[in-house]
């Protein structure tokens, strides 16, 4: 609900066409929302909902028109609190959990951070969805879309 009212707040305020400078939206997901994950699945929904917000506005004529890029990092697991306060009330198997993020392994606050920066630097990217993981890297992630007519 928060990255929803905060990326629609933005980019009222952004739109050249209500008065705004245009600009890049870069929201954060998870590569938890690119797939499946049993172990923690309403986390995962609300990861999915992340990435499909900000491709849909990606590919809003208007929204283009109006000067704004929107673009979404989903990184698999990274070095900060939120992978040391897994527990019973947001994982389904704390143990399975922490024998996957071993398995994944762990990136640093910087990879994100230079990922979400390529982002902002490159015009060309609108609607892009990064994964990025210490197993597989970074990864721009291919997604079919059908243009509505
Ligand atoms: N750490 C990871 O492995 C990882 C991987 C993929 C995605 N993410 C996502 O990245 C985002 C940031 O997570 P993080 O890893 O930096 O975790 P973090 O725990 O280090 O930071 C989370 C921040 O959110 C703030 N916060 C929590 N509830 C809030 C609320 N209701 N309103 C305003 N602020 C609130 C906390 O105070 C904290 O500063 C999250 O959406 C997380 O799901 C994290
Ligand atoms: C598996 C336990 C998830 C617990 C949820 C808590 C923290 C979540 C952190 C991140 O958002 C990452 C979550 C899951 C990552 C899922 C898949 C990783 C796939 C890695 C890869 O394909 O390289």
């Amino acid at each position: 609900k928060g990255t929803t009212r905060g990326t629609l707040l933005a980019l009222e305020h952004m739109r050249t066409d209500k008065g705004g400078k245009g600009g890049v939206i870069i929201n954060i997901s998870s590569a938890a929302g690119l797939n499946v994950n049993p172990l923690s699945p309403v986390y995962s929904a609300t990861k999915a909902g992340i990435i499909a917000l900000t491709r849909s506005l990606a590919m809003n004529s208007e929204v283009k028109s109006a000067g704004v890029r929107l673009n979404v990092v989903c990184p698999a697991f990274v070095d900060t609190d939120l992978i040391k306060e897994i527990n019973d009330d947001n994982c389904l198997d704390v143990q399975k959990a922490s024998k996957f993020i071993e398995m994944i392994g762990v990136v640093s606050k910087e990879v994100v951070v230079d990922c979400f920066m390529e982002l902002v630097r490159d015009v060309n990217q609108n609607g892009a969805v990064v994964k990025c993981s210490k197993m597989d890297g970074t990864q721009y992630t291919s997604i079919e879309v059908k243009p509505v007519t």
